[in-house]
């Protein structure tokens, strides 16, 4: 069974008027616990604040709640622990509350097994039908309303087929269903800039510096479709899977980039 804490206690549960449920009011992470501890749980702590500071959310990490998933984290190597922060409970309008309560919901997951054989073989993306509404307030952060990743996941991939690629209404590149993107030509590394929609995950930070570390010019920029023809290499990030080759876009086929394993190792990210 799923462990579950709810304001540091276990097995508690949430009011059925709180604003994550009511409104998708609030923000998550989603995290790997490597074998030492919680990986990049700095930044994953530092995006929950950039994200709440946007949505105006008066939440800080406490140290109450810091060591619960430090020692979840020391205890539960190569599992993912979920960490969501709702807005708390409020009344029945959208009106937030003054001021606030944030519920904190920390779950522990194990990591799917198959982000291993992905990491391996890398993956196959189609692009879904569903396109991703622009709105510059909310791109980029981690926020709990998730319904067209929802919708994009709801409907059924083509054999041999592993993930969706998302665009936006403007038919810009954005993500895959759960990751960013990057596209690689010769020494430049591109991956789509997420200032009107998409979510700026903690990987894709972490994987930006170590490119520029090994001296690739990466460029974060608007991306249009022409980008599948114009990449030798395609890879997607995220926190759990870490950094995955994409073999093929619709009918366009890549080689797997030569660096990215050494990527893997030097970031820790090997499953
Ligand atoms: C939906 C969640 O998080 C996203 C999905 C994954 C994943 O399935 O690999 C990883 C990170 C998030 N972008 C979640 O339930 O944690």
């Amino acid at each position: 069974m799923t462990q579950v804490w709810v304001n540091g206690q276990a097995m508690a549960s949430v009011s059925p008027f709180d604003r994550g449920l009511a409104y998708g009011d609030g923000l998550f992470a989603t995290m790997r616990v490597g074998p030492e501890g919680i990986a990049f749980f700095d930044a994953h702590m530092q995006r929950l604040q950039q994200g709440a500071a946007r949505l105006g959310l008066d939440w800080h990490l406490s140290p109450e709640l810091a060591a619960l998933l430090h020692r979840l984290g020391a205890a539960h190597p190569h599992q993912c622990i979920k960490l969501v922060i709702t807005r708390g409970v409020g009344g029945r309008g959208y009106a937030p509350p003054t001021p606030c309560h944030p519920t904190e919901i920390v779950s522990l997951h194990p990591i799917p097994e198959h982000y291993a054989d992905w990491q391996r073989q890398g993956i196959r993306l189609c692009t879904s039908g569903v396109r991703l509404g622009r709105q510059p307030l909310l791109a980029g952060i981690k926020h709990l309303n998730r319904l067209e990743q929802v919708l994009i996941r709801s409907a059924v991939l083509p054999d041999g087929i592993d993930d969706w690629l998302v665009k936006d209404s403007h038919r810009l590149l954005i993500s895959s269903s759960m990751g960013n993107l990057f596209f690689v030509r010769e020494n430049q590394v591109f991956t789509p800039a997420l200032t009107a929609c998409g979510v700026a995950g903690v990987m894709r930070a972490q994987v930006i510096m170590a490119l520029a570390d090994l001296g690739f010019n990466v460029i974060v920029a608007d991306l249009n479709e022409d980008f599948l023809h114009y990449a030798s290499h395609v890879f997607v990030t995220n926190s759990l899977f870490g950094i995955v080759d994409v073999l093929a876009i619709d009918r366009v086929n890549y080689p797997r980039a030569q660096f990215t394993a050494s990527l893997r190792q030097t970031l820790a990210l090997i499953l």
